[in-house]
């Protein structure tokens, strides 16, 4: 089978298109196959976050249907940084540049963007949809419909926590500069993705945030189902959301955000519609590091020894890029 290595600011994932199999693959096999692949250490040249799986869409409105198997084998609703670089897979092999793909719950948006730096392709994806509601994020916090900038005792007696599904689920706060680097973040999301933790019971993606300019902010994440990642794209559009109405004096709905991760570096838009839902625009490098050749049955049970891995030079422009930030 053939996959081809990705990554959205860093945050890396194999794409496995369903054409590409040797074989049909089981649901139990997509699982077992994302952990094995995604390994960081006994993995496929170094693991990833996740895979991105390709299929066919439910009709013509759309041109495939993305699914996102986090590295511990868990299915995400979605994934902001994957959908990019899905979206230039999709562009590629059918000669187009704005399309929906379908997705768990939404049928989405994708365009390509203009080159964010020299020979650093990126696509412009809708996130959608936004909820508040605890119901949707799944998450149990006392009688509360929502969380909104609250201090929830148990996880900290400062960080002021807003919840929001974009639609998978993230917890985030705006912190400084000494508590986003500082454990705090690790010691919060481990606890409430630790399967146990009464709050969110299916885990969240968690993230801190620190404003750094008007319309300048910084996101770290740790997502659910994978740890620390270089960066979360959902997480820094719901970053973004949060930001927008916490410090409306800073920026207007439709601005350009740009939102630094330790990976790079993406631009995102708030959007309201006339029903009063929010979007998102997130914009960022959708870079093909790789072409990988293997036997599906090999890597099945984990096996990588006689990979064939096709490397393309356009990490060195990513990297000139974030060179540059
Ligand atoms: N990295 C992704 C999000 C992947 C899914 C997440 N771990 C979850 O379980 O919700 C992104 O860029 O959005």
């Amino acid at each position: 089978m053939k996959m081809k290595k990705v990554h959205g600011s860093g945050n890396d994932f194999f794409i496995l298109d369903e054409k590409q199999l040797d074989k049909e693959l089981s649901e139990e096999e997509l699982r077992t196959l994302a952990k094995y692949v995604c390994d960081r250490k006994s993995g496929l040249h170094g693991g990833s976050d996740g895979i991105l799986y390709i299929t066919s869409g439910h009709d013509d409105s759309v041109v495939g249907k993305m699914r996102v198997i986090n590295a511990d084998g868990s299915e995400a609703s979605m994934c902001g940084n994957g959908i990019r670089t899905v979206a230039r897979y999709l562009s590629e092999e059918n000669h187009l540049s704005s399309f929906k793909i379908e997705t768990m719950y939404a049928d989405l948006e994708v365009k390509k963007a203009q080159n964010i730096a020299p020979d650093v392709i990126a696509f412009d994806a809708e996130i959608s949809p936004v909820s508040f509601m605890a119901s949707d994020l799944k998450m149990n916090i006392d009688v509360k419909e929502k969380l909104f900038n609250e201090i929830i005792p148990t996880l900290s007696p400062t960080f002021k926590f807003s919840a929001v599904a974009v639609p998978n689920p993230h917890l985030i706060t705006f912190v400084n500069h000494q508590e986003l680097m500082g454990p705090e973040l690790g010691r919060i999301a481990k606890y409430l993705n630790d399967g146990k933790n009464p709050i969110f019971p299916d885990g969240v993606n968690v993230s801190f945030v620190e404003v750094l300019a008007n319309k300048k902010i910084f996101v770290r994440t740790f997502e659910r189902g994978v740890g620390f990642t270089n960066a979360c794209g959902t997480a820094m559009s719901a970053s973004s959301l949060i930001y927008s109405l916490l410090y409306p004096e800073q920026t207007n709905f439709d601005d350009l955000i740009e939102v630094l991760n330790p990976g790079g570096m993406v631009n995102t838009r708030v959007h309201v519609r006339k029903n009063g839902s929010y979007w998102m625009s997130l914009i960022g490098n959708a870079t093909f590091t790789a072409e990988v050749e293997l036997s599906q049955d090999q890597a099945l049970i984990g096996d990588f020894a006689d990979v064939k891995w096709i490397e393309t030079s356009e990490q060195a422009a990513y990297e000139n890029f974030v060179g540059n930030l």
